[in-house]
Formats: C-alpha cells, structure tokens, sequence
C-alpha cells in the first residue's frame, strides 16, 4: 500500500520491510529451512529471511506484549482478589482465502513457543465452527461457505469464552479440506494454553448490532491482539488458481477428495471451475466481509505481488 493509498484516519503506524526488520532487536532466529519446509502451506514461497525480517521482529512484539498483558490479568486478580488461574492470550489472523493465513499462523505459533514464558502456545482455525455440508446445503448456502452466515457463531464464541476463563480441555469441531465438510467423529482439544491463535476469513467481522437488546460479543472481543493478512484481489486470486493447480497435482488425487472430480478432467475445464470458485464465492466475500475488517486489526501485514510482506502497520496505542 503506497502512502497515497492510506487511510487518512487509520491509526496505525507504517513501516518498510527495512524498517520493521530493524526492530528484530537480538531476537534469536529458532527456526532452520527443515522447519520452515514443514511449516510452510501448499505454494507458500516463505523463506529465511521473511522470517528474519517479518516474524521475528513480531515474535518480538508479541512477547512483550504478552509480558505486559499477562501484568494486566495479574493486577485484576489482585483487585478481585482471586489467585485462580491463568489467562490465555488470544491471537486472531484474518485476511482472505489464499493469502497465507496458515503459513503465518504456524510460523508465528513455532518462533512463540520457543519463549521461555509461553511454551503452550496452539493453533486452532475456524473453519470448525462452518456449519456441516447436510445443514449448508439445506439452508442453501453451499455457494456461501466462508460467509459469516456459513459459521456457527454461537458456538465458536462459546469455545472462545470457556479459552478465556481459563477452562481445561475446551475442544472445537474438525473441519476436513480433504472432504470439503466438517468430520463428526473428530474435535481438537484445547488444554489451557498460555497463547492461543485463532486464524480464520472472518475473525474481525463484527455482526450487526441488534435491536432487541440481545446482544453478542464479537468473536474479536476475545482477542488480546489481531492480525490482517492483506494483499492486493489480483494477487490473491492467482495465488488461489496456481493453488488450485498443485492441489490438481497432490491432495484431488485421493479418491476420497471431494475435489477428485477436477484431477479427472483436462486443465482448462478444472481452471475455470476454480475461476469460477473464486469469483462467485471468494472474491465476493474478501469484498463484501474480509476487506472492510482490515482496519480493526492491530496489525496489517501486507504482501506483494511475489508473497513478500512489503509493509507492516501496527496500531499506536
Ligand atoms: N481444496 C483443498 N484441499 C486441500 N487443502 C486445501 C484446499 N483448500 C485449501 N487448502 C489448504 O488449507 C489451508 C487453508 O487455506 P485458506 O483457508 O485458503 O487460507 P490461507 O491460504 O490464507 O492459509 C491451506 O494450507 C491450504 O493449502
Ligand atoms: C474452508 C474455508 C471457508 C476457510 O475457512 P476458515 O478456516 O478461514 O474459517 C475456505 O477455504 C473454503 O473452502 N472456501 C469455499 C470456496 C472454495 O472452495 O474455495
């Protein structure tokens, strides 16, 4: 995002790649190409150095910020004169389908668990709180996956709050890319962790405020910091066809792939069926529900057209 481009009222503050990654201070680097390799998502090209230049100076951030926000729930206990407990602190991702939400998310989740102060830090993704196909598909919104009303938000925000107070063992639904729908049999289990990341399409997304006086938290009201993954429609979109091609190549393979279908037929008919995929579903929802969440992040991490981040903004406090 160039300056004339920027927000006039935003509250962040802008940095250059150089900039940012001045501000890694002596932050040891804990991560080596093998671990980047297992980390790293399907045409994610992160490297090394986006990790010294990007994550660290963030890992960085973070951990203060988690040192100062661990004080916070210190200082409420003693007001309240409590001793129970520990508060995890919540981490959101946002940012639209294909930009790299879940290369980030893991590599952010590696470098935090590596403080002496936060070993436990886990990874959980929306995508478990999506209605199941069955209810999907009776509601008519099979072409709307990904959109807020595709979640089940009373439930994720109950998982949310049982985080927050503290409670063991809180466990979520399992969502299958593989078979495009949720697993019943499955749930992720949540064992009171010092850090928690919550990576999702629409974790900034703030409902509508009701009239009736029954109001709702928004799902960021749990956050103690939140993260945009911002890049340009044109970028992403080729990101998410070139994606789809390599998924053609590896995971529509598998038989038990609800995408095996376009591994079957030529190039060009699979191409416009992710085309196709993109425009009517994806791109209609970073417009209409992902993009306008950017400003609410505390930070906005922005890529360029190669997958670099180019600019950070954090919010001032
Ligand atoms: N149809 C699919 N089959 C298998 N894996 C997929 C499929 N679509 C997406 N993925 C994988 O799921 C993860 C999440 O993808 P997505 O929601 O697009 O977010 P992002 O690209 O921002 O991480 C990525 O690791 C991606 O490679
Ligand atoms: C499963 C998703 C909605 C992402 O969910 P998230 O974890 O971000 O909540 C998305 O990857 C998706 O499948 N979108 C539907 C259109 C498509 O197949 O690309």
């Amino acid at each position: 995002m160039d300056s004339a481009s920027r927000p006039q009222l935003a509250p962040h503050r802008y940095f250059t790649r150089e900039e940012w990654a001045s501000l890694r201070a002596d932050t040891p680097l804990t991560l080596d190409e093998s671990d980047l390799a297992r980390l790293r998502s399907l045409n994610d090209p992160i490297s090394i150095d986006e990790v010294v230049s990007i994550y660290l100076p963030l890992s960085r951030l973070l951990n203060l910020y988690v040192a100062a926000t661990q004080r916070l729930y210190k200082a409420t206990r003693t007001f309240l004169g409590t001793t129970d407990g520990k508060t995890p602190f919540i981490i959101g991702i946002g940012g639209s389908v294909a930009v790299g939400k879940s290369t980030t998310a893991r590599v952010l989740r590696a470098l935090l668990q590596r403080w002496p102060d936060t070993p436990k830090v886990e990874l959980v993704t929306t995508d478990g709180f999506l209605y199941p196909n069955a209810v999907l598909q009776r509601e008519g919104l099979m072409e709307r996956k990904g959109f807020p009303d595709s979640y089940d938000l009373p439930a994720l925000l109950a998982f949310l709050s049982d985080i927050k107070a503290g409670s063991p063992r809180v466990s979520a639904p399992l969502y299958s890319h593989l078979v495009y729908d949720i697993v019943p049999s499955e749930r992720v289990t949540i064992d009171a962790p010092d850090i928690l990341i919550v990576e999702g399409l629409n974790v900034l997304q703030t409902p509508r405020l009701p009239r009736d006086g029954k109001a709702v938290p928004f799902v960021s009201d749990f956050f103690d910091f939140s993260i945009y993954i911002d890049a340009d429609e044109i970028d992403i979109h080729r990101w998410y066809v070139a994606r789809f091609e390599r998924l053609r190549a590896t995971a529509f393979q598998d038989p038990s792939s609800y995408f095996h279908r376009y591994a079957l037929i030529p190039e060009e008919e699979a191409l416009a069926i992710a085309e196709r995929l993109w425009s009517r579903i994806n791109l209609v929802n970073l417009r209409e529900n992902i993009l306008p969440t950017r400003p609410r992040a505390d930070l906005i991490l922005s890529k360029g057209a190669n997958h670099l981040i180019e600019q950070v903004a954090l919010r001032r406090l």
